[in-house]
């Protein structure tokens, strides 16, 4: 407090001017004027009080600082301040602050200068500045704030980059580093010092990573690149990184940021998951075993080969999906189910599946389903393994059969161990051999030994046994009871995976009874069951066993094929068992007359073969062959006749004819033919000409199947001539075949090699085809001929004629009544009771039938009036010689005689002369056909034919 008296306070209290002493913040004097400003009654209000407390806020901070520097710079300049008086009014004053003494201590001398008074305009810049300074204010808070923020952005940044696991690199465009992080340093093993100072257009590591080229074009397209390989940095350090760049500017200056990631573990994971996938893939690729991969849903991921080769054809990865569909079925819903179920129990689990091969065939697989884990341990897929297990169940299947046919076999088995000793029977040894199972185990087969064999058969057996593995052969045993019995045996040793023998099994059976019968079929497999002659096996045995000696021994030998004439009517009339006692007597007839050492077989029907050997000449030969021909032509009894028949004989020798045994019998055979042909009862040698005519007879043969299909048949057709009318009756079809080479051939020329074998029936169909045909063209024409066809005793037999022959008139529109069937006598008589059905069909039918060359045959009176036929054609034979044999005209009348009573029309064939004719007539013969009347003429010929005839019988 200043004291009353004080120089200071004196001076003061005149002031107008308010001044204020302040002394460590707190009034010490306020003049009068101060007091007024202030709004203060008395001093004490405010002496002793902090001085701020009066300044504002704002201005607080100025005010304290201005008062600091008093003392190291004096007195202050004039400042604007504002005030506040005690009810708080704000006073705009100008304050000058000089430093003062109190007390011996520092003091503050305040010289105010109240401005509100002095211009309302300073009110209004007061306040002006007032906000100024608030505006100054907020800003430099919210430039605070931004500094603030800022640094901590710099930091957040600094340590963003700091704390990156990426390596970043920056780049000036001149290629100068101007930033690299911690994690760059690491990276490539340079220090950051070391990275600042690089420039990455030296730097040999980009260069040869192709790293130089990518920052170039980055920086000079302005683009952004990112790269994946095995990079060496300048500082040695290999890694796999994957590098981005990309380019930025700053102050127009384009700068490269270079980013990279190390992927080294990553690629060294993903390099051992391909190898650990590579060696699954390998694995399964090898395994027998099928591997299926699934997911946790069931669907399929992969399959190995072993599974796809169940497949119809082998599928991709993808495809693998779809192999539900293409497997069709089987297991696949079941091993799905089992694999969802897996996924979420992770317990494996096994079971037996059933699966579908492309061959339809049904596999069986044991499968064991695993789960197998991720990365968390959970299952995320699933694992089927599959064993095939369908040869095992196939071999079990037959191990159950072969054990079935072990006990069940009627084969007698004994298995016995290396050393011999029986380890196993089965129920046939018993019941061949007597003894039981328990009897026979632990002992040797040698109990079963007969003494039939010597020591060397056995000692054989097993020389085989050792050597060959295997035995077989008959071999003699004794029964328990003691019998003895031959049974087949094959013996097998079974060897072990080294070949040491550790089985041998015993197969057997009991042939004691069958080598009985053997012996007795053997004889009936050699010999003819009739004659109880050898058969043609056992001569061409013999044969060839002749030719070797004879060959050695420079001998001739002669092979006589001798065959009966005509025995075939005699059977067909006689019947089978006079036919058999026939074959017999002349079967016993050929031995008697031939040397023991000479063979006689029956090689057919009525053939004999016989074979000599040692002849010295082929005259001695042609005395045997007479001496035979003589013994066979005497008279044969029979029961109730007594026959004769004579034989055709045809030899060839060795060497002349041939050293090879069917050679030499086929040659026989031909100059038999030749006999034959020469009217029979005689004997030929073969001559090299046989042999051609035979060859021609085949080309002939073969020519004649070819006929049908190149059109070179034609029929030709004869008319029939009713005697007593002088008018036509009808025509008969006579076939003729136009040859190619040989020209036209009488069917005389063929037939007979065509009846040999079924050719005959295509060429009958032909005919009647052809006749149909042509019945059905003078239908049209208005003639009402009758068309008579021959048929040949083979086509009786086919069982279809008579459908064959409606269909192919039907097809022809004409009746069947229109046709006549003639059939030769022997053909008729052949099997007279089996055409009877036949021949009624036709007869119902209104087809006549005619029996054809009547009285060459041997025609049984009693077959005769029970067969269902019309006519009977006289043959030519007779009609020739009728005028001059009077043997013959008695046959011709026999024959009209028959004709009436068995009320037959009868036609005599082979008329040629008017004296025939009148004979004929005058007998009372029906019809007659022969060249007298007409020659056979081509169908197109018979209508002139017919006028010219007509007009000659009218005029
Ligand atoms: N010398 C002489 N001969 C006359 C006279 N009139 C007719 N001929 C001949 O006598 C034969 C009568 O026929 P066939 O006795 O049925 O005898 C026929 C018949 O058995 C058979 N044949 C003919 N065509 C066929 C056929 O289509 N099928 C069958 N299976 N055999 C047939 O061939 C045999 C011979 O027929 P072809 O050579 O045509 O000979 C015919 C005919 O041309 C005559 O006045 N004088």
């Amino acid at each position: 407090m200043l004291s009353t008296d004080n120089p200071f306070r004196r001076q003061a209290e005149r002031s107008l001017e308010p001044l204020v002493l302040t002394q460590r913040g707190e009034f010490v004097y306020l003049n009068p004027a101060a007091l007024e400003l202030l709004g203060a009654a008395c001093a004490e209000q405010l002496i002793g009080t902090p001085m701020l407390d009066r300044v504002h806020h704002a201005d607080q901070a100025r005010l304290q600082s201005r008062v600091s520097r008093l003392t190291a710079e004096g007195e202050s300049a004039p400042s604007f301040d504002r005030w506040l008086d005690l009810t708080g009014n704000l006073l705009p004053v100008e304050t000058r602050i000089i430093p003062w003494t109190h007390e011996g201590a520092h003091a503050e001398l305040f010289y105010v200068r109240n401005l509100r008074d002095r211009c309302a305009q300073g009110c209004e810049i007061f306040k002006l500045n007032e906000e100024l300074e608030r505006r100054v204010t907020s800003r430099t808070r919210a430039l605070a704030d931004t500094e603030v923020k800022l640094k901590y952005s710099l930091k957040l940044n600094e340590s963003i980059l700091e704390a990156s696991a990426s390596a970043i690199l920056v780049y000036q465009h001149t290629g100068q580093c101007i930033l690299a992080n911690t994690a760059a340093e690491r990276m490539t093993g340079g220090s950051r010092k070391q990275l600042l100072a690089q420039n990455f257009t030296q730097l040999e590591s980009w260069f040869r990573s192709g790293l130089l080229d990518a920052a170039t074009r980055v920086l000079s397209a302005h683009t952004s690149e990112t790269l994946e390989r095995q990079y060496t940095t300048s500082f040695n350090v290999t890694l796999w990184a994957e590098i981005h760049l990309s380019s930025f500017d700053i102050d127009g200056q384009r700068h490269l940021l270079l980013m990279m990631q190390d992927n080294t573990d990553k690629r060294l994971a993903e390099e051992k998951l391909a190898r650990r996938e590579q060696a699954f893939r390998t694995l399964t690729h090898n395994l027998p075993d099928t591997v299926l991969r699934m997911d946790r849903q069931g669907e399929l991921l992969y399959a190995n080969p072993a599974m796809q080769r169940l497949l119809p054809q082998p599928v991709s990865d993808q495809q693998v999906r779809n192999l539900e569909q293409t497997m069709n079925g089987g297991s696949f819903a079941l091993l799905k189910e089992q694999a969802r179920r897996i996924a979420k129990t992770a317990k494996a689990t096994e079971m037996d599946m059933v699966f579908a091969a492309p061959d339809g065939h049904r596999r069986h697989f044991a499968m064991r389903i695993v789960p197998e884990p991720d990365a968390d341990g959970l299952p995320g897929s699933v694992l089927a393994v599959g064993r095939d297990l369908t040869e095992l169940k196939r071999a079990e299947e037959e191990l159950r059969l072969a054990a079935s046919v072990f006990h069940a076999s009627a084969e007698g088995v004994m298995i016995t161990d290396a050393s011999g000793r029986i380890i196993s029977t089965n129920p046939a040894f018993t019941e061949i051999t007597g003894y039981g199972a328990a009897e026979a185990l632990g002992r040797k087969p040698s109990m079963l030994k007969s003494e039939h064999q010597k020591a060397d058969f056995y000692r054989e057996m097993w020389d085989a046994l050792l050597t060959e593995g295997q035995w077989q052969g008959e071999l003699w045993n004794r029964r328990k009871g003691g019998q003895a019995f031959l049974e087949w045996l094959t013996i097998n040793r079974i060897d072990d995976s080294l070949g040491n023998p550790v089985r041998y099994v015993a197969v057997f059976h009991d042939i004691t009874e069958l080598r009985r019968k053997d012996e007795h079929i053997e004889h009936l497999a050699f010999h003819d069951a009739l004659t109880g002659l050898p058969n043609r096996e056992l001569l061409l045995e013999r044969l060839g066993h002749a030719l070797a000696q004879s060959h050695r021994e420079n001998k001739r030998l002669s092979v006589t094929f001798i065959d009966l004439d005509r025995f075939k009517g005699i059977n067909d009339a006689l019947g089978h068992d006079m036919g058999d006692n026939l074959l017999q007597q002349v079967g016993d007839r050929i031995r008697r007359c031939l040397r023991t050492t000479d063979t006689v077989a029956r090689v057919g029907g009525d053939e004999f073969l016989v074979l000599m050997e040692n002849l010295t000449s082929a005259r001695d030969c042609a005395t045997k062959a007479q001496q035979l021909l003589d013994e066979i032509a005497r008279p044969i009894a029979l029961p109730g006749y007594r026959l004769e028949i004579t034989a055709s004989m045809g030899m060839a020798f060795f060497p002349e004819d041939s050293n090879q045994p069917l050679e030499l019998m086929k040659r026989a055979d031909m100059a038999m033919y030749a006999a034959k042909e020469a009217g029979g009862n005689t004997y030929r040698f073969f001559r090299q000409e046989m042999l051609e005519r035979t060859t021609r007879r085949l080309t002939l043969e073969m020519d004649l199947r070819r006929a049908i299909s190149n059109n070179e048949l034609e029929l030709h057709y004869q008319p029939k001539i009713d005697l007593a009318s002088n008018t036509v009756t009808g025509v008969e079809a006579l076939l003729r075949w136009r040859h190619p080479t040989r020209g036209m051939q009488a069917p005389g020329e063929f037939i007979p090699l065509a009846e040999e074998n079924a050719l005959i029936c295509d060429i009958g169909a032909w005919v009647i085809g052809e006749a149909c045909r042509q019945t059905a063209i003078w239908r049209a024409q208005g003639l009402d001929l009758k068309v008579a066809i021959n048929i040949s005793a083979r086509q009786l037999e086919t069982g279809d004629l008579y459908q064959q022959l409606c269909a192919l008139a039907h097809q022809r529109g004409i009746p069947p009544s229109s046709l006549e069937l003639e059939l030769t006598e022997s053909a008729l008589m052949k099997n007279p009771e089996g055409v009877t059905g036949l021949l009624n069909q036709f007869r119902q039918a209104g087809v006549r039938i005619a029996v054809d060359d009547f009285g060459t045959g041997y025609s049984s009176l009693a077959y005769l009036r029970r067969l269902p036929i019309d006519i009977l054609k006289i043959d030519r034979s007779f009609v020739l010689d009728a005028i001059a044999d009077e043997d013959d005209a008695q046959i011709i009348k026999t024959i009209l005689a028959l004709g009436q009573s068995l009320k037959l029309a009868v036609v005599a064939e082979g008329v040629e002369s008017e004296s025939q004719a009148a004979l004929l007539k005058a007998s009372g013969c029906d019809q007659a056909q022969g060249y007298l009347y007409a020659k056979p003429l081509p169908g197109d010929d018979i209508e002139a034919w017919l006028t010219q005839h007509t007009h000659s019988v009218t005029s």
